[in-house]
């Protein structure tokens, strides 16, 4: 018999640390166990929380509050499984637990988070991470659905196995708390757990050894809710799954129209009404002219779509909080499979609905760099929050408000729905294109644990929403802001002159000959122009110009598209939204995720090409069929 699946004494601390305080402290565990919502907890910080495995992908700070002590600085770490992981989230945690990572201190204690709902799986990661030989309190967190559901486990007997501390806590409640405070305040960074353990780097042994521990402790998991049961049956049936999948987002889109319609115009009158009183009360001038045509049209056309962005962070917040998500991800990898990717890219190219830069971080979680590359480079395709507003301008602009489905589907949504599908159809293709030619490799295995399904709390949907409405009003107030204030300026120099012959009039004319056969006039063609900033821009652009014009001046802003477009110009103008990279934030982070800039290069290129070329169909084929 092989010495790997012997328990036996380990030594505990090969290199004796110095004595003092616990100075920086890292949250370890397997991934959704709640360490995030611990984190938040202790340093009243909002990092980003949801249940499905793989949110948290780097380290985070903070300084933890309510203990006796200012100076204790605690990490929270991407979720692992053992400490042989090789998704890019795993390194991180790996290299922060074990001291590798460079700027970043040794953590002088542990904070090991377990669900206690799955414990005899979780402890596994408790042997490898007890050798390292650091001072560990074990939290067994969701304790509160582990009572309420009948679960037990004897919390002495596992402190005596392990020879660490133990305690149960409900870190979304923030029940049982007080044995964090306690272990940090007596612990030195010296003293170290003293047990058996099996040898280091064998799963084998591992599980044997926590199932060993699970049954001398007397665990007892808790019964899966019989909810749980049906909502998966019919949620992951092979027929029922997608289809139920597929209402969802129908339903998703019809709400964030009809309801946000509405919304949207009392927001717009709101603003209107707010801009004249103001203009009123200024009088006539160039002063006014600025703040109100400017300045007011180029915000105000932007922020009119807040409550449709809201709309869609509270579904997505709902998907994710749900547990649905990861659910979604299971049925979508029969489809990802034949595009030669798996379930686990679905995820990110699910929060990229929201924004890309996020989820080409989420992107660490895939294991296989190719597959991780690829799902990098078709992210920016997934239709952004960035892209409702120009959509949402245009469809109503164009569209006729008219039934399809009876009450349930109009044609607007339709619309709207084909531009998200086009993204999803570009992103799968160029993944199929890529994963046969430059990023070539075999099939990896899909392998996502489920997490429980949970009722989305208010709190953390409203934290969620306004968070993301204060990062779109400070957008709205900074880079929009600035883009319609230039805009303005130079849409009015030489002083005096019509905006034909401005600065801003003698650029559009002058790259009017390369969009006019997409149906582009110039005006659009400055909002292109300014959109490679920020897609959003683009509205706010339009906003200035039109206001700045005599012609559209009196005009809405739909009525003014209306007076410069054909539907064969507007259809194509969303079509060139849909597919090109107008993001320099997005730019930025796939240079930093893949560390060169051949890739964020290459990526522009391509996605250029495939927005002109779109762009100049689409114009045609309306052209000749309307
Ligand atoms: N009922 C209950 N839910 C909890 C508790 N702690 C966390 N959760 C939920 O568990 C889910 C996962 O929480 P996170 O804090 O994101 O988990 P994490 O360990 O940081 O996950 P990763 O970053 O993916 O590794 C979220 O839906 C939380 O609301 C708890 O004590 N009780
Ligand atoms: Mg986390």
């Amino acid at each position: 018999m092989s010495s790997c699946c012997t328990p036996q004494t380990v030594d505990l601390d090969p290199t004796p640390r110095i004595p003092g305080k616990v100075k920086t402290v890292a949250l370890v565990g397997p991934p959704n166990s709640g360490k995030s919502t611990l984190f938040n907890r202790l340093t009243g910080l909002r990092q980003k929380v949801a249940n499905y495995p793989g949110v948290t992908v780097e380290q985070h700070f903070g300084k933890m509050s309510g203990i006796d002590r200012s100076d204790l600085t605690l990490i929270d770490l991407p979720g692992i499984y053992s400490l042989n992981s090789y998704s890019e989230d795993a390194r991180v945690a790996i290299e922060v637990l074990t001291g590798k990572m460079p700027g970043t201190p040794a953590p002088d204690a542990v904070l090991l988070v377990l669900d206690s709902l799955h414990l005899e799986r979780q402890l596994m990661l408790a042997a490898p991470v007890l050798a390292l030989g650091l001072p560990v309190l074990l939290l067994l967190n969701m304790s509160d659905v582990m009572e309420a559901r009948g679960g037990v486990v004897d919390t002495l007997a596992l402190a005596q196995e392990l020879g660490v501390p133990v305690a149960k806590i409900s870190a979304a409640r923030g029940t049982g708390l007080d044995a964090i405070t306690h272990f940090l305040n007596q612990h030195s960074a010296n003293s170290a757990p003293q047990l058996e353990l099996p040898v280091v780097g064998n799963a084998r042994s591992y599980r044997q050894w926590a199932t060993g521990i699970s049954t001398r402790t007397k665990y007892k998991a808790p019964i899966s809710s019989t909810w749980t049961r049906r909502l998966d049956s019919v949620l992951l049936g092979r027929i029922s799954g997608p289809l139920v999948f597929l209402a969802v987002v129908i339903a998703v889109f019809q709400v964030v129209f009809t309801l946000g319609q509405p919304l949207s115009d009392g927001m717009q009158e709101l603003l209107n009404r707010s801009g004249d009183a103001v203009g009123h009360l200024m009088g006539s001038g160039w002063m006014e002219s600025l703040l109100i045509d400017g300045v007011w049209k180029g915000a105000a056309s932007i922020l009119v779509f807040l409550p449709q962005i809201l709309l869609l962070f509270l579904f997505i917040g709902v998907l994710e909080d749900s547990g649905y998500l990861a659910r979604a991800a299971l049925i979508a990898d029969r489809v990802m499979r034949t595009i030669g990717l798996n379930g686990k890219a679905f995820i990110p190219l699910l929060s990229a609905y929201a924004c890309a830069v996020p989820a080409i971080m989420a992107t660490r979680t895939i294991e296989n760099k190719r597959d991780r590359f690829a799902t990098i480079l078709v992210t920016p395709f997934m239709t952004c929050s960035a892209r409702l507003p120009i959509y949402t301008l245009m469809i109503a602009a164009f569209i006729p408000n008219k039934h399809i489905l009876g009450n349930f589907f109009g044609m607007r949504a339709a619309v709207m729905l084909a531009l998200y599908l086009l993204g999803f159809v570009a992103a799968l293709a160029t993944a199929r294109l890529l994963k046969s030619s430059i990023l070539k490799a075999s099939a990896a295995p899909f392998i996502l644990e489920l997490p429980q399904y949970r009722v989305p709390t208010l709190r953390s949907l409203g934290l969620r929403l306004f968070d993301r409405g204060m990062v779109f009003c400070k957008q709205a107030g900074t880079v929009i802001l600035s883009v319609t204030l230039v805009l303005w300026a130079l849409s009015h120099i030489p002083f005096g002159t019509s905006l034909p012959d401005s600065i801003i009039g003698h650029i559009g004319r002058w790259i009017e000959p390369a969009i006019h056969p997409l149906g582009f006039t110039w005006k659009i063609g400055i909002g292109l122009l300014s959109s490679v900033i920020a897609r959003e821009v683009i509205v706010g652009t339009l906003g200035t110009l039109y206001g700045a014009d005599p012609a559209t001046q009196s005009l809405s802003l739909q009525a003014a598209l209306r007076h410069d477009l054909t539907l064969g110009g507007a259809m194509a103008l969303v079509v060139f939204f849909a597919f090109a990279m107008q993001c320099t934030s997005t730019l930025a982070i796939v240079k930093r995720e893949t560390n060169s800039w051949k890739w964020p290069a290459l990526q522009f290129a391509y996605m250029s090409v495939l927005a002109y070329v779109g762009a100049l169909l689409t114009n045609v084929l309306v052209s000749r069929i309307f």
